[in-house]
């Protein structure tokens, strides 16, 4: 008898995530010591949630790890990427933050960076595209 494939078990997440430009800055998160991807850099957001839109898991995960109220706006970039664990649908939009401030409530790190300071973090590889979009147009 042959061995499933891995693919075939893999379980498959919608990622919703937002890219919130300020004054040439744009915001980026250090993932947890504990969780997949630990301390690799990655845009506030998270999984969508059973019966929840993108719009309402995007507005969630901004308030549960940065205690802001955000509008997201226009689908920024799309993209899916097979990692040892899991696949994840990534769906990067377009966010204003509407009631600030911004605080740290769960990642180990976060920062304001322009284009030009990217190369200088580790990003999780399925950001690596949306990446060099920003570098050409930021
Ligand atoms: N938020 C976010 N997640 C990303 C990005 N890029 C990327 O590959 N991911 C992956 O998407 C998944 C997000 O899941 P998560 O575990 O952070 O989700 P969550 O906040 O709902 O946490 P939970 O699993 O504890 O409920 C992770 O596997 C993460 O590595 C990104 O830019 N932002």
């Amino acid at each position: 008898m042959t061995h499933s494939d891995p693919m075939d078990t893999k379980k498959i997440f919608n990622i919703v995530a937002a890219f919130i430009y300020e004054q040439n800055r744009f915001l980026i998160c250090q993932r947890p010591k504990t969780k997949a991807r630990a301390l690799l850099w990655e845009f506030a957001g998270g999984k969508v949630e059973q019966g929840e839109s993108h719009i309402q898991a995007l507005k969630r995960e901004c308030m549960e790890e940065l205690a802001i109220e955000v509008e997201p706006s226009g689908l920024f970039y799309q993209n899916s990427h097979e990692y040892e664990d899991i696949i994840v649908n990534l769906f990067i939009y377009h966010t204003k933050i509407i009631k600030g401030p911004v605080q740290k409530l769960e990642h180990e790190d976060i920062r304001w960076i322009s284009s030009e300071e990217i190369d200088n973090y580790a990003f999780c590889p399925a950001d690596k595209e949306v990446l060099e979009i920003i570098k050409q147009n930021y």
